[in-house]
């Protein structure tokens, strides 16, 4: 059993929209596909993988670094002999051989991507969704079911109030009960105008959680907390600097309420230094490192021990990212929910067909893998790559 290759391609993902950091206009994914020797049903066994949106593409890392330290190791070396598999932390130490350690920008990403398709292969070749495979291993129980909330409210040219809520309107509609909006893009009255009327638009049928994507210096996170306190919101994510953890601590003695960051800190280091240093608070704080740009679900599978020796519980993690191979570990291992886009970034966001959200829900169906073979715009592109 061998892995005899891995394709890269580096797809637009560009939207004309913005946060208060950066637009989406020249936005970019890598799409992967690892091609193993296994045969089921008659086919090379394929995983595949992609990053999720913010970071761009890593056709470059992949090709250049990544992809090579996978297809020149020993094949048996990559090997779960107890299991008769491949064995994914192996495959990461292939790809990380004669990588420093601290620095963690972007080389996290195309490991990343490359970890998400050797996981889609390796519960493919068990005929499992990778959520149960992942429960098993864990000795835990698996719940389908898992809390998703819809992620945009981006600024937009153009854009007004009006259609503001429109679109969180249509959130509602579509069964979220939690929906996101950037703020930290406009002035602060600006944006008390915009949440103001988002509130009032959704009432008590749902909540709403606040973005600033970094923007925030000391003062105006400040600021922004005290204006934000007056409202009940689900909460307010990613105030400073993402490796600002002194601001993120000075900012809890401001916001009695629920904060939430971490998608851009990439390594188990980063995230224990956050737990260490950033003031966060395990009984209402969010984490949402998402491994599909942090080295993938081995080093997930390190941070979730970070934090359960820091006393947090993985059930106050909400990963960054509307992509199903979160879902999967959101399913698996008890993660308390998960990001979604509902009109971005397609194909790579959203559920398999005919998945619905409920209540805030959706229940994970029973598909090989990562399930991508569900979601069939995603999986032409992904086929395409792999043929
Ligand atoms: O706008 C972005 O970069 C995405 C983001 O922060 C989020 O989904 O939380
Ligand atoms: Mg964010």
């Amino acid at each position: 059993m061998r892995i005899v290759e891995v394709r890269e391609v580096t797809k637009p993902i560009a939207s004309p929209i913005r946060n208060a950091y950066i637009d989406f206009s020249k936005m970019t994914a890598s799409l992967v596909a690892v091609v193993t020797d296994v045969i089921r049903d008659g086919k090379p066994v394929v995983g595949y993988g992609f990053n999720s949106n913010g970071r761009y593409g890593q056709g470059g890392l992949i090709r250049e670094r990544f992809r090579d330290r996978i297809l020149q190791a020993d094949s048996k070396s990559l090997l779960d002999d107890a299991r008769d598999n491949i064995d994914p932390a192996k495959v990461w130490a292939a790809m990380m051989q004669n990588e420093k350690p601290g620095g963690h920008g972007e080389r996290s990403v195309a490991v990343g991507t490359l970890d998400m398709a050797v996981w889609d292969a390796v519960a493919k070749i068990e005929n499992k969704p990778l959520f149960r495979l992942l429960a098993e291993r864990h000795g835990r129980e698996a719940n389908p079911s898992v809390f998703v909330y819809a992620a945009g409210g981006y600024y937009y040219p153009g854009k007004d109030n009006t259609a503001l809520c429109a679109e969180m309107r249509g959130y509602l509609d579509r069964g979220y009960n939690v929906v996101k909006m950037k703020i930290g893009g406009a002035s602060l009255e600006e944006d008390r105008g915009r949440i103001e009327a988002v509130l009032k638009e959704i009432g008590s049928r749902a909540q709403l959680a606040v973005d600033a994507n970094g923007r925030f210096d000391l003062e105006t996170g400040i600021a922004y907390a005290k204006m934000l306190r007056d409202y009940p919101l689900f909460w307010y994510e990613e105030i400073g600097d993402p490796l600002d953890y002194a601001l993120q601590a000075a900012i809890s003695e401001f916001y009695p309420g629920a904060m939430a960051t971490g998608e851009n800190l990439f390594s188990h280091q980063d995230a224990r230094n956050l737990l260490r240093y950033g003031g966060m608070r395990p009984d209402r704080d969010w984490l949402q490192f998402d491994c599909a740009l942090s080295y993938g679900l081995v080093e997930y599978l390190r941070t979730l021990e970070v934090l359960k020796q820091f006393g947090w519980s993985p059930s106050r993690c909400i990963p960054h990212g509307g992509h199903q191979m979160s879902l999967m570990i959101a399913a698996g291992l008890g993660l308390g929910g998960n990001e979604s886009y509902p009109d971005l970034f397609q194909p790579y966001g959203g559920f398999p067909d005919g998945v619905r959200v409920e209540n805030g829900r959706v229940t994970m169906p029973e598909l090989p893998g990562i399930g991508f073979e569900g979601k069939s715009d995603l999986i032409q592109v992904m086929r395409e790559l792999a043929s």
